[in-house]
């Protein structure tokens, strides 16, 4: 579904022997998600922005649903690409919730039935519907996000790519948020590329690239990734609650489990521990 092949990228303001992006390379699969996690200024947010066409590239080639990425097919790739950034202000267009969910559809011309019961439930599944006719500048960042998912949950992209766009949302509104993408997922055949630094999102993904400076030097499943512990950190990810506990464990002087322990896993392997005392 998405196929980047040896993308370089430079801001403007840029020398020649800087880049922001050094030829990264990777797939994604139609109906797969993938995380894309990585420090603070690894280049995330300019490697999605060139996904849509954004920003363009020094060289490379991206290829999206059969379509090479060209001045020629940006728009009709775009359609395809359901954005939803961490600080979704700029993406409202609409004067009320209701308007601003609804006016990809207005673009894409659906029905206006059809339209209104798109939008009714969408906002539905984001807990937003009582805040239909609210102004969005009027609501708090985690609302804002919520609003922003139901636009795109409305629209139907193909592909849906969240850069951050969990991070103003408390524990139950991510939880939430991310039991949504999986209904949608559910629902469609969506291909879903995640940027976070949130644990719970990267492991909901099937697969895990980490970039660090420009450059993509990782790849594995949730599980894989998760193994490097501490190192997790230097990645961009805050570490997993079973791992930290691990690690303390380890600093005591016990021995524990070298594989990547759920918290499900790890509550087993406590029991287990303690039972033979
Ligand atoms: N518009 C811009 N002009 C010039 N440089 C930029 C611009 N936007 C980002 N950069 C620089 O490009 C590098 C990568 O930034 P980017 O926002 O892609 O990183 P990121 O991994 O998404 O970071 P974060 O996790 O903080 O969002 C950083 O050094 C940043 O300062």
């Amino acid at each position: 579904m998405i196929n980047v092949e040896h993308l370089n990228y430079r801001y403007p303001q840029q020398s020649e022997s800087e880049l922001t992006l050094h030829d990264v390379s990777f797939s994604v699969t139609a109906g797969e998600w993938v995380a894309i996690v990585g420090h603070n200024g690894s280049g995330k947010s300019t490697l999605a922005k060139n996904l849509n066409g954004l920003l363009a590239p020094v060289s490379g080639k991206i290829t999206v649903d059969g379509q090479v990425l060209t001045e020629d097919t940006v728009w009709d790739i775009r359609r395809k690409i359901g954005m939803v950034f961490q600080n979704p202000d700029n993406q409202f267009v609409g004067a009320t919730v209701a308007d601003d969910v609804a006016f990809s559809l207005e673009n894409q011309g659906v029905p206006r039935d059809e339209m209104l019961k798109r939008v009714a439930d969408a906002l539905a599944q984001v807990n937003m519907s009582a805040f239909a006719t609210r102004e969005p500048a009027r609501l708090s960042g985690g609302q804002k996000q919520r609003v922003a998912l139901a636009g795109m949950i409305a629209a139907r992209p193909k592909i849906l790519i969240l850069d951050e766009s969990t991070s103003m949302l408390d524990p139950e509104g991510r939880a939430d948020v991310l039991a949504t993408i999986r209904q949608m997922k559910a629902d469609s055949d969506l291909t879903v590329l995640s940027i976070t630094h949130d644990i719970d999102e990267a492991a909901s993904a099937n697969r895990v690239l980490v970039v660090n400076d420009g450059e993509l030097v990782e790849e594995g499943t949730p599980a894989e990734i998760f193994q490097h512990g501490p190192a997790l950190i230097k990645m961009g990810l805050d570490m997993p609650y079973p791992e930290r506990l691990k690690a303390a464990l380890k600093r005591q002087g016990v021995t524990v489990p070298a594989t990547y322990l759920t918290e499900k896993g790890m509550a087993d392997w406590l029991w287990q521990l303690i039972s033979n005392k």
